[in-house]
């Protein structure tokens, strides 16, 4: 199957820091329309490794490659936010983005089911709200990439699987690629085309289902999750194409990754 220009490469990345080697050997392409989730435990370099793609951080080793003039719309992990300081919903989506105007506020939260909270203060939101808002703001001039870290803190166990409908929903909108960090494993499992589960270098990747059932992922979460399956009328060749023509009744990845096992 031939594939669009990656929005974004990495080849052989690698950060060594005061003699510490925080990530190596990353490889990674990421195509239009795709959602590839990293996963990994605490202190793996998930973080480290957003920032080295969005040229936050420099790679001690390896290359990064963005497509020019790529658009990225970047939701960090944390977000300080003095909470004394009244200001709208509105205006924190304007925030160094005086272009943005009244109506493109609106729009930017209405793709995330918020229009009502343009007016709402900031300090006011529930953790949900903040989470909508905050992808609001990542998606709001349009972005061929989304980078999301750990979209759903602070969101309660039920409102997770919703923030990752919407994530599906801006990607359908916007057909931008996702790239994000997650620790949701199970809903994860269910809501994106490809995992990276890295721990410093990448342990294993591929499509969900397969790397559920990876030795590398069991070792580091067996205890945490039973193995993701979902409803299948088809199978899957080995490159993940589904064999014959059986409609899926889940999301087919748009460009279905083959699965590689490293170690
Ligand atoms: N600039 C830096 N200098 C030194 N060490 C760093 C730096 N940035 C990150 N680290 C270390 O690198 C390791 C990976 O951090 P990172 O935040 O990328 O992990 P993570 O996988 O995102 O973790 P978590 O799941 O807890 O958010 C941590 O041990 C962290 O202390």
């Amino acid at each position: 199957m031939s594939h669009p220009e990656p929005l974004i490469t990495a080849d052989n990345l690698g950060l060594e820091v005061a003699g510490r080697q925080l990530l190596q050997n990353i490889t990674l392409a990421l195509q239009p329309g795709e959602i590839v989730t990293v996963i990994g435990p605490n202190g793996a370099g998930k973080t480290t490794l957003l920032r080295l793609l969005l040229g936050l951080t420099r790679a001690s080793s390896g290359e990064v490659r963005r497509r020019p003039g790529l658009r990225i719309g970047y939701m960090p992990q944390r977000l300080q936010i003095d909470a004394s300081m009244p200001m709208s919903v509105r205006r924190f989506l304007q925030l160094g983005q005086a272009q943005l105007d009244r109506e493109q506020a609106r729009m930017a939260l209405q793709r995330v089911g918020a229009a009502e909270l343009a007016d709402a203060s900031l300090a006011d939101l529930s953790g949900g709200e903040m989470q909508r808002v905050l992808l609001a703001r990542a998606a709001s001039r349009k972005p061929q990439l989304l980078v999301l870290d750990e979209p759903t803190q602070g969101v309660d166990v039920g409102g997770q699987g919703e923030v990752y409908r919407l994530i599906a929903g801006l990607r359908d909108q916007l057909g931008c690629g996702v790239l994000l960090v997650s620790h949701d494993l199970h809903l994860v499992m269910a809501a994106t085309d490809k995992v990276l589960c890295i721990n410093q270098h990448i342990c294993c990747e591929g499509h969900p289902e397969q790397v559920s059932r990876d030795p590398a992922y069991l070792e580091l979460f067996g205890d945490k999750v039973a193995p993701y399956t979902h409803q299948h009328n088809h199978q899957h060749k080995l490159s993940g194409d589904v064999v014959g023509d059986h409609s899926c009744d889940h999301e087919q990845p748009h460009h279905p990754p083959e699965h590689r096992e490293r170690k």
